[in-house]
């Protein structure tokens, strides 16, 4: 099964216009019901007044056209929209080629940065800073980075800024990901010493204060998770070929910051 992308294209008289946004958002109750629509959006044209271009997502053309079509949600779909089936203008299947992808703005416009919102680079330098003292100090892990370098917390304080939406000086200046991922090479860490690691470093962001709001440090965490299993698969045995991969962006997800209206 593949996903399908439907484009409808309207043309809809300036005085009907707000009584069509009226009958999609009473339309959309229905798409939102229906198992087989992944998701839905009507634009407006802001050049030409009256166009409108409908996109919704299935998850393939038959479950469109047989399941939807013929199923419990399409009359109350249908009666919404009926008065304006005339004005369509295109009404099509698309199907989604490689040319594929999200652009630099990690989330949606006027959300901070994960990286100004846990206070910037003085906050991360403060976290690595002095969360390397604990490693340094620290049985399990003191070991790992026996031969560690002192300018060490301020990388990974770079590194950790470029993922969470700030500069991109850990690319222009230190390798970006192929040489971090270099640098885990060989090092053989075991589960105990990556667990360590991220209890560690979840301890250090409250002693530095960090906030501790459940959106960011559910993102913070889950980047955590990510980035010391992958630390792990680099460091062992069947690493995975260093590639020139670019640093990756993390961003808000499921948990964007919460923020009072207006
Ligand atoms: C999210 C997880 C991790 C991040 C973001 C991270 C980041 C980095 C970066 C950026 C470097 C290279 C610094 C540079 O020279 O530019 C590095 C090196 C290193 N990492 Fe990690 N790392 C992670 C997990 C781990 C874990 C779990 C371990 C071991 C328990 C580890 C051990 C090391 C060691 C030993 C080095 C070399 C340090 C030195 O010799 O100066 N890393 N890491």
């Amino acid at each position: 099964m593949t996903a399908t992308v439907e484009y409808v294209r309207y043309r809809i008289a300036p005085d009907d216009q707000e009584a069509f946004e009226r009958a999609y958002a009473e339309a959309a109750e229905a798409l939102a019901a229906a198992p087989e629509c992944i998701d839905y959006e009507l634009s407006r044209c802001r050049e030409e007044a009256g166009r409108y271009v409908l996109r919704i997502r299935w998850t393939s053309v038959e479950d469109h056209l047989q399941g939807f079509r013929k199923g419990e949600h399409f009359p109350a779909f249908f009666s919404a929209i009926r008065p304006y089936v005339t004005a369509i203008e295109e009404m099509q299947h698309y199907v989604t080629t490689d040319v594929v992808g999200t652009g630099g703005a990690p989330d949606a416009p006027g959300t901070p940065t994960i990286h100004a919102w846990m206070g910037g680079d003085a906050a991360l330098d403060r976290l690595t800073e002095v969360f390397y003292g604990h490693v340094r100090k620290d049985p399990v892990l003191a070991p790992v980075f026996a031969g560690m370098d002192d300018e060490h917390p301020r990388h990974v304080a770079m590194w950790l800024a470029e993922v969470f939406g700030g500069p991109r000086a850990y690319t222009a200046e230190r390798g970006g990901h192929p040489h971090m991922a270099t640098r885990h090479l060989g090092r053989r860490i075991t589960e105990e010493q990556r667990r360590r690691w991220v209890d560690l470093l979840q301890d250090t962001a409250d002693e530095v204060g960090l906030p501790t709001d459940p959106e960011f440090r559910a993102v913070f965490l889950s980047y955590v998770e990510w980035g010391t299993r992958m630390a792990v698969l680099y460091s062992g045995e069947d690493a995975p070929p260093v590639d020139a991969a670019d640093v990756p962006r993390w961003t808000w997800g499921q948990t964007p910051p919460w923020q009072p209206n207006g």
